[in-house]
């Protein structure tokens, strides 16, 4: 009798990360069904750590650049999940959204965009009105830099001129949008998208921005301890259940879009629905890896996407690591790590 065919998944992770990820439940769920999910030590050789058919990761530095471009020269036909340039773009606010601003999704209903922004790298241009005459108060003032440090989620939520004063450029200022205090955050896996609701900032009312303090601090506004989120003692205790969530295909032809522009398969987006109007969607903010075990169900989701890279269901993007060359390669290989054959190739080639 032939025997089993497995595949190994590498994963490279921070600490904090690899805890939140890698549960049990996960590695149980995978290994019942052919994957197997395998810790990479990235101080030592990425190529000597065993045949692995994947890596999933979430690490940065020009080492780690260095050390995949080795392993996909070495393993042309193993998957890199994800392209390092293509996540670094998502590191800097800006570029993280022209992507979204670019975008076109043909919807009958719903439109989307992202809310009204300037960037503004000096104390000069922060405190030349001109400079950002376009915006109307309040503002969030945003780190421009969106690396994962504590730093890049500290945001200022600025009522009036005097509130600048606080602020430390490089930064956005995005214009705050009300949008009834609820966030949607829509998780894309590969081909699968899942939305979430979760509490945001309350809506700012007119009167409000008349009598309050000129600047409100805060940080991860969304995250509250994370057993609480997935239960439905969270959503009553938020008051989310009354929300409607954006339709799904909407979202899911939005996720597609990014996912083919971004060249990623791992990212959430944060969406916010605009109170002036009920069908006008804003994209406020895109993640790497974000933390996927707080979606119901994440053990599933994640399987049948590490099948789908592994069995070549479905075209996955990888990109060179370390070259200008912008080569988008779509892992074809018809063999798992030890050789064994299984099944017809059925991936195209994307232009
Ligand atoms: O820590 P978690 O599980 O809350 O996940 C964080 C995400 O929370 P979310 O899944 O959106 O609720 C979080 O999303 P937000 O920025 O809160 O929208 C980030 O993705 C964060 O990664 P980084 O600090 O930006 O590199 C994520 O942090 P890392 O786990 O990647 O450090
Ligand atoms: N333009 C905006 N209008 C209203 N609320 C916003 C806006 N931008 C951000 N927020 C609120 O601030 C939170 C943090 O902003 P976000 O851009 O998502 O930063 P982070 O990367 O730290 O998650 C969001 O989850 C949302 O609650
Ligand atoms: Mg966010
Ligand atoms: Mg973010």
């Amino acid at each position: 009798m032939a025997e089993e065919c497995r595949f190994r998944i590498g994963y490279a992770l921070a600490p904090k990360k690899q805890n939140s990820f890698i549960r049990d439940s996960l590695l149980k769920l995978a290994g019942s069904r052919g994957v197997d999910l395998v810790k990479i030590d990235p101080t030592l050789p990425l190529v000597d750590q065993g045949p692995i058919d994947c890596v999933l990761h979430k690490l940065y530095g020009e080492e780690w650049k260095r050390q995949l471009e080795e392993f996909r020269l070495r393993n042309p036909n193993a998957a890199i999940v994800d392209p390092p340039d293509a996540i670094e773009r998502l590191h800097n606010r800006i570029s993280m959204l022209q992507v979204v601003s670019d975008l076109r999704i043909e919807s009958r209903n719903e439109t989307f965009g992202i809310p009204k922004q300037i960037v503004i790298y000096d104390n000069e241009t922060l405190f030349d009105g001109q400079a950002w005459e376009s915006l109307k108060f309040p503002v969030i003032a945003k780190p421009l830099v969106a690396d994962g440090s504590a730093r890049s989620h500290r945001m200022n939520l600025v009522f009036n001129h005097d509130g600048l004063n606080k602020l430390r450029p490089p930064i956005v200022l995005q214009e705050f949008v009300n949008h009834g205090g609820v966030i949607f955050k829509v998780y894309v896996v590969g081909q699968y998208v899942r939305c979430v609701k979760r509490k945001s900032l309350p809506d700012v009312s007119e009167e409000k921005l008349g009598v309050s303090e000129s600047v409100l601090s805060f940080s991860q506004v969304s995250n509250v301890a994370s057993n609480e989120k997935v239960d439905d003692k969270y959503y009553k205790m938020m008051h989310l259940d009354d929300t409607v969530m954006p339709p799904q295909s909407f979202l899911t032809d939005i996720a597609k879009g990014l996912r083919h522009a971004l060249k990623l398969n791992l990212f959430n987006f944060d969406v916010i629905r605009d109170a002036r109007s009920g069908s006008r969607y804003l994209i406020i903010d895109i993640n790497y890896f974000p933390g996927y075990a707080k979606v119901p169900g994440y053990e599933t989701l994640l399987t049948d996407f590490f099948l789908d890279v592994v069995n070549k269901n479905e075209k996955v993007v990888v990109k060179v690591t370390s070259s200008d060359k912008d080569i988008r390669k779509i892992v074809s290989d018809n063999f798992c790590s030890d050789g064994n054959e299984i099944g017809p190739d059925e991936t195209e080639i994307q232009s």
